[in-house]
């Protein structure tokens, strides 16, 4: 099922999520190794060990993401190698964080596709109390992140979708990503976007009704740019 994702980016899922009426739950994270992403979330709370991550990886199953909740913070790494080695042992397929990594080296030769803000030598040097729900919910960037979701991941950054609406998500992205192809094909054969959506209907429509949306307008003529 998710092997659909091979063919589509981020951002044709994003658009397929506000044509869907789901929220766009995305966040500007950078891969520190390249790569894209795809899997079940398996979130995390982290308070100052990675022993969080140790527990969550014991019910962990092949493929997931972890989804780290450090809050955003930039004072301390929070993932190294020694956490993404463990993780790949343990079958996942990736790691998000929403915070900090570090070991950049190590977790570039280990290959396996880390997520994060940015890098940091410090590690943890607080703990906190453990919230009861550290295993059940991440927040992400203001977002809430369950086993509910999926987590994708590429060169745009990261989003999350829930699993059961998967199928639909993915049929609007690729019609998405079809129209959108064709037109850059037209634009690289010489005819511009503007022509190709009628832009200039759309302004003498929109001189008659100013509620007219140029949204509205691209469904009307089939296009595809920003959803
Ligand atoms: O930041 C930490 O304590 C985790 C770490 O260095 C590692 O996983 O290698
Ligand atoms: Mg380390």
């Amino acid at each position: 099922m998710l092997e659909r994702f091979d063919e589509l980016t981020t951002a044709h899922v994003a658009d397929a999520c506000l044509r869907a009426g789901v929220p766009v739950r995305t966040v500007s994270l950078t891969s520190v190794v390249g790569g894209r992403i795809a899997g079940r979330a398996l979130p995390a709370q982290h308070v100052g060990s990675v022993d969080i991550f140790l527990e969550a990886f014991e019910d962990a199953a092949e493929g997931d993401v972890l989804v780290v909740d450090n809050s955003g913070r930039r004072d301390e790494a929070c993932v190294g190698d020694m956490v993404a080695r463990e993780a790949q042992i343990a079958c996942l397929s990736g790691i998000v964080i929403w915070g900090l990594h570090r070991d950049t080296v190590d977790i570039q030769e280990i290959g396996l596709p880390v997520f994060s803000l940015g890098a940091l030598p410090t590690g943890p040097l607080r703990l906190d109390p453990l919230p009861a729900d550290a295993l059940l919910a991440a927040t992400i960037g203001g977002w809430t992140v369950t086993r509910d979701d999926l987590v994708l991941g590429d060169e745009d950054g990261v989003l999350f979708v829930p699993a059961d609406r998967i199928d639909e998500l993915f049929d609007l992205a690729e019609s998405i990503r079809d129209t959108e192809r064709k037109q850059a094909a037209e634009i690289r054969s010489g005819r511009s976007l503007r022509e190709q959506v009628r832009f200039k209907e759309y302004l003498t429509a929109r001189a008659a009704d100013p509620s007219l949306t140029f949204r509205q307008h691209l469904r009307a003529v089939k296009g595809a740019v920003e959803e």
